[in-house]
């Protein structure tokens, strides 16, 4: 990456649309909109379009600070070379749908969600051709009341390509763009890979800590062991009928990192449960489910997983 270029000298210019006002979506609102960025916010229907201010805490502070809220037009989703749909992955297909006859061929579309299968879901309602990238973070950020949030830890962007094509060129300026923005970003050519590593953590991290009301360190505990295992074992299995390999002691390895690393965490799927908010539980073990069956393979124990979550925050 040269950095002595600017976004703007390149074949890309910053009119970026974030969809969803929650944690992640101001997160990347507020970063793009320190910077010379034209940035928009299009919020969901429990906003007032008269609201005119969103509050930020920015990492390792405590003092909240009021900062503008610029709320999308249609015509700012007609123009927008970005639009950053930061939903939860249930609500994703919704979104798409409903922008659909306004984005423009050659909208760079960015969806940030935990879990997969949103790509399936979305990508009938854009022409062959739209570019469709996914990104993952690891930022942390909470939401403490609506338009109010704390970043919560420094985490890194990686973003690549699901559909369509882009420049060279055009890829470094929308990673010179989000690096200048929240830094650090990283653009990967085989962003598959990361969505199936994050996937493998998600099976066992998030529906462990939910069903057991634990924090994420608690998952490394030894009587989880079989289940993690299992677990793992068939999101290999399936994985690698998707084209993914894993080898199975580096990943049960990367897990065991993961809930080292975050281990007063709270999972977002804990979160969710506890607060009977829906689960994106569909997008992460039921994903595996659904590849179980389309592949003939038994994936008993991301299946029951599945059903146990699911069940609790139905009724
Ligand atoms: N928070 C975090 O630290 C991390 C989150 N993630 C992932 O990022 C994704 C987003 O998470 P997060 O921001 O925490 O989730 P939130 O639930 O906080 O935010 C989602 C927001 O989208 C809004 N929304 C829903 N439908 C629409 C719509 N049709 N148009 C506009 N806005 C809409 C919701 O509005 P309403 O409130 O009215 O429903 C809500 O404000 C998830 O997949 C999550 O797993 C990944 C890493 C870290
Ligand atoms: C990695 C992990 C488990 C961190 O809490 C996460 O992504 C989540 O909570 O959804």
């Amino acid at each position: 990456m040269k950095n002595s270029l600017t976004a703007s000298t390149h074949n890309l210019s910053k009119r970026i649309v974030v969809v969803g006002q929650g944690a992640i979506g101001l997160l990347y609102y507020h970063h793009f909109s320190q910077q010379n960025y034209q940035v928009s916010l299009q919020a969901s229907t429990s906003i007032s379009s008269s609201t005119t201010s969103y509050s930020f805490t920015a990492y390792n502070t405590t003092t909240e600070h009021n900062f503008l809220l610029q709320h999308t037009q249609t015509v700012d989703i007609q123009n927008a070379d970005i639009i950053l749909i930061c939903v939860k992955s249930y609500q994703a297909a919704v979104v798409i749908e409903q922008l659909a006859p306004l984005i423009k061929p050659k909208s760079i579309i960015v969806l940030a969600h935990n879990g997969m299968g949103v790509y399936e879901e979305i990508k009938g309602y854009l022409p062959t051709t739209q570019p469709i990238l996914a990104l993952l973070t690891t930022h942390g950020c909470l939401r403490n009341k609506p338009l109010a949030i704390t970043h919560t830890g420094i985490g890194k962007t990686d973003i690549g390509l699901l559909n369509g094509n882009l420049s060279l060129d055009t890829i470094e300026a929308l990673t010179l763009l989000f690096n200048q923005a929240i830094p650090v970003a990283e653009y990967h050519h085989n962003i598959n890979n990361k969505q199936w590593l994050k996937l493998a953590i998600n099976c066992v991290i998030n529906p462990i800590t939910a069903l057991h009301n634990i924090e994420n360190g608690q998952v490394n505990q030894y009587k989880f062991t079989p289940l993690v295992t299992k677990i793992l074992e068939e999101v290999i299995a399936v994985a690698k009928k998707e084209g993914v390999t894993f080898s199975f002691d580096k990943l049960f390895e990367v897990v065991h990192g993961v809930a080292t690393a975050t281990a007063k965490n709270s999972s977002s799927m804990r979160c969710d449960v506890i607060a009977k908010r829906v689960t994106e539980i569909a997008y992460i073990n039921g994903y595996i489910h659904r590849l179980g069956e389309k592949h003939g393979i038994a994936t008993v124990e991301n299946t029951r997983l599945w059903q146990q979550i699911t069940t609790l925050t139905d009724t």
